[in-house]
């Protein structure tokens, strides 16, 4: 059975270690693996001091006994391990990165706030471990991103004006939110420009005019949003919005999942979800 770790298991099942198995996604990536065919929950890890610790992975998610017991050791656990899903905090991220190197195993990040120096951390690790990194595992937000480069592409930066909206839950830390972060990537490559050099996160008192090409944020925060993305493009009496709604965060587990299977026997390096759904 799929999640349990007994001996009599297909020999082949990836075995992956989910790394804040307590948060919001560490839950839902507990129940994602384990209906999915091929792999298995190996390890379910907490910070030390966590209120989890030695608490059942499955029955915090709600799926009952899997027989995987939360600890606060990650190496010992990438050690047993195929792969590691993580959906955690950056500076966590980073350190397991290193980890996940060191093991010479897949990382499927998910974890979005990610500083440049995060960043640079992370493609380091990727010398040795096969990361998959994204700021949204979604099938449907990485097929919005290839519909906003087309239309950023296909639009000119004279006659339409590109923005970003994201909404989310009360209870996220960073903003703009990856997803919103990725969406502007892509509208920027479709412009052929960099987006660091031409985004505007945030306005506020006398702005001044729009600065033709820009590509603004903006960002909004409460309930119980699981994640919102809107991509504007307004023009002189017309307006496109291409957008995405998730509405549980199963499709961002199950996206992580397939992510992980698909790094499985690959070669080092640092991929992204548009690498595993083919769309790059
Ligand atoms: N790419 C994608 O598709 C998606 C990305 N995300 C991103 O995933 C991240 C997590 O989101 P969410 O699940 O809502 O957040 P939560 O706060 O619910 O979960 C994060 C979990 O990680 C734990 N954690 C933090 N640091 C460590 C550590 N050093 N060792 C072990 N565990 C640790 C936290 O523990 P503690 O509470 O003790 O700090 C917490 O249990 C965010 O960056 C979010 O933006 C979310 C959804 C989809
Ligand atoms: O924090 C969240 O919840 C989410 N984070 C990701 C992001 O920052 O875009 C993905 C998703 O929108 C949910």
């Amino acid at each position: 059975m799929s999640g349990t770790p007994t001996n009599d298991l297909p020999v082949n099942e990836m075995g992956l270690v989910v790394v804040g198995a307590a948060g919001r996604m560490g839950q839902a990536l507990i129940r994602a693996i384990h209906t999915i065919p091929g792999a298995r929950v190996a390890g379910a890890i907490e910070r030390a001091g966590s209120p989890h610790l030695g608490k059942d992975a499955g029955e915090l998610a709600g799926i009952g006994t899997i027989g995987v017991v939360i600890g606060d050791d990650p190496l010992p656990a990438f050690a047993r391990a195929d792969g590691v899903l993580d959906f955690t905090s950056p500076a966590a991220t980073v350190e397991f990165a290193g980890y996940a190197a060191q093991a010479r195993i897949a990382h499927v990040v998910g974890t979005t706030g990610c500083s440049d120096d995060d960043n640079a951390r992370i493609t380091a690790a990727a010398r040795h471990a096969t990361i998959v990194k994204s700021g949204n595992m979604s099938l449907g937000v990485n097929l919005l991103a290839v519909l906003v480069e087309q239309a950023a592409r296909a639009l000119d930066a004279d006659d339409f004006d590109i923005e970003i909206l994201e909404m989310h839950h009360r209870h996220k830390v960073d903003a703009p939110s990856g997803t919103a972060l990725l969406l502007g990537e892509a509208a920027a490559a479709g412009r052929g420009i960099d987006l660091d050099g031409n985004s505007v996160r945030s306005r506020d008192g006398h702005t001044g005019v729009r600065k033709t090409g820009s590509i603004g944020f903006a960002t909004l925060r409460g309930g119980s949003v699981v994640g919102d993305h809107s991509v504007v493009l307004a023009g002189t009496g017309e307006r496109i919005t291409l957008a995405h709604h998730a509405e549980d965060r199963a499709i961002f587990a199950r996206g992580a999942v397939k992510a992980a299977l698909w790094a499985r026997g690959r070669k080092p390096g640092l991929y992204s979800m548009r690498d595993v759904l083919g769309l790059a």
